[in-house]
C-alpha cells in the first residue's frame, strides 16, 4: 500500500489577469511513493514540483483528484483537521528556514514545542537529534554562525524532531556546494535506512537523483513525462526531457562534432557498444575483439554506475581485417548493442 498516492490530481491557479485562462501548475498527475522509499522527483524550472510537494503536504489543496497520505485523503479534510497529517511529515527548504534569532538548539526544539510534546522530553530528543547529524558540539550556536551545510543539517533535524514517516526535501542541496551536498545526501540516505522514513527529493540536478533515490518521476509543464527505478530511467531514458537530464551527467554516444573530430583522428571503424542491462561484462567485448586479431582504442564513452548496477556506451576505434571485424562485430551483437558509427 503506498504511503503517498496522488489520483488525476490537477492543481490550477487563477489568472495572473482578467480575461487570460488559469494557469495549470499539475495537469492530471498520478504517483504512488511506497513506504521506505527515496523518491526523486526531477524537472526544470516551472515544471510543478514545488506545487506537487504543497499538494502532498496540504499546503495547496487539488483543483481535481485526490491526494492520500498514509490512507487519509488529505484533499478531503477540512484545515483543521490537516494539522496532524502535517506533524506527520517533515520539511527541508533549499534556503534552510531557520529562525535566526533561535540557537541551533531552540530550531530543533521548536516543532516540539509547537506539537505540545512536554518539556520532560525534549532534552533527550534534542541532544539525540543533534547527535544523529553531527552538531552536539553547535548546540547553542546561532544559524549565522554555521556553515551551509551545518545550517541544512539543523534544518533536517528540525525536521525529524516530530518522528515524521516522510520527510519531503524541495531542493535541499541547490544552495550548496557539490562537496557539501555530498555530504548532506549522504545524511539524508542515513536517515532513510535508519529510521525508516520515506523522503521524497525534489531536484533540478541529476547528480542527487543517481546519489540517493530509488525512484525516479521526470516533470514537465506539469505532467509526469517518465518515472521508474532509477536504474532504468538513467540507462534507458524514452522522454526527450529524460534524455537531456541524463545527459548533463552521463557521457553517452558522441555527438555530430564529436565525432567530426573522431574522425580526423580515426580513419578506420568506429563502432559503439552499449551495456544497458548492469551485467554484461566489457571483457566478453574486449575477448572477442582481442580473439579476431582487431586492435582497438576506446575513443569516447564511459561506464556509469547506478544502484550498484553498471552501465554506459563506449565508442572504439577499431584496426585489423575488415572481415575479422565485421565477424567479431556478429559475435559481440550478441551480448551488447552495437553501432556503427559512419
Ligand atoms: N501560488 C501560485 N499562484 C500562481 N501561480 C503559481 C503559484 N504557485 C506556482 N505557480 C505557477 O505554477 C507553475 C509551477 O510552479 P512550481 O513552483 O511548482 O514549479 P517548480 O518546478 O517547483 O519550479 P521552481 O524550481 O522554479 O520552483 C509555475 O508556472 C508557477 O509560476
Amino acid at each position: 500500500m503506498p504511503i503517498i498516492q496522488l489520483r488525476n490530481v490537477s492543481k490550477a491557479f487563477p489568472p495572473r489577469s482578467k480575461g487570460e485562462a488559469p494557469l495549470v501548475a499539475i495537469d492530471d498527475v498520478s504517483l504512488d511513493i511506497e513506504p521506505g522509499d527515496i523518491y526523486g522527483i526531477i524537472g526544470y524550472s516551472g515544471a510543478g514540483k514545488s506545487t506537487l510537494v504543497r499538494l502532498i503536504n496540504a499546503l495547496e489543496q487539488p483543483t481535481s483528484g485526490s491526494v492520500t497520505v498514509k490512507d487519509v485523503e488529505i484533499s478531503a479534510l477540512r484545515e483543521r483537521d490537516l494539522r496532524s497529517v502535517r506533524a506527520g511529515i517533515g520539511m527541508v527548504f533549499q534556503q534552510f528556514n531557520l529562525f535566526s534569532s533561535k540557537t541551533v538548539w531552540g530550531n530543533v526544539e521548536y516543532p516540539l514545542q509547537v506539537a505540545g510534546i512536554p518539556k520532560s522530553e525534549h532534552q533527550r530528543r534534542i541532544s539525540d537529534l543533534l547527535n544523529f547529524v553531527g552538531l552536539a558540539e553547535h548546540a547553542h550556536a546561532y544559524p549565522d554562525q554555521l556553515s551551509g551545510g551545518q545550517k541544512q543539517r539543523v534544518g533536517i533535524a528540525r525536521a525529524l524532531a516530530t518522528s515524521p514517516s516522510i520527510l519531503l526535501a524541495d531542493e535541499a542541496t541547490s544552495a550548496l556546494d557539490p562537496e557539501t551536498t555530498r555530504e548532506v545526501l549522504a545524511l539524508l540516505k542515513r536517515v532513510n535506512e535508519e529510521f525508516g522514513v520515506t523522503i521524497v527529493v525534489i531536484t533540478h540536478e541529476m547528480e542527487v537523483i543517481r546519489s540517493i533515490a530509488h525512484k525516479v518521476a521526470v516533470m514537465e509543464q506539469g505532467r509526469i513525462v517518465e518515472r521508474g527505478a532509477v536504474f532504468d530511467v538513467f540507462s534507458n531514458p524514452q522522454a526527450v526531457a529524460t534524455q537531456k537530464f541524463v545527459s548533463t551527467i552521463i557521457t553517452s554516444v558522441p555527438e555530430a562534432d564529436a565525432l567530426a573530430v573522431l574522425r580526423t583522428r580515426h580513419p578506420g571503424r568506429i563502432v559503439t557498444f552499449s551495456f544497458a542491462n548492469g551485467n554484461t561484462s566489457q571483457a566478453s567485448v574486449f575477448l572477442e575483439l582481442s580473439r579476431a586479431s582487431v586492435a582497438f582504442e576506446l575513443v569516447y564513452g564511459g561506464i556509469n554506475e547506478v544502484q550498484g548496477q553498471t552501465f554506459g556506451h563506449l565508442t572504439l576505434a577499431l584496426n585489423g581485417d575488415n572481415e575479422a571485424i565485421t565477424a567479431a562485430l556478429q559475435r559481440i551483437g550478441s551480448i551488447v548493442t552495437v553501432t556503427e558509427v559512419d
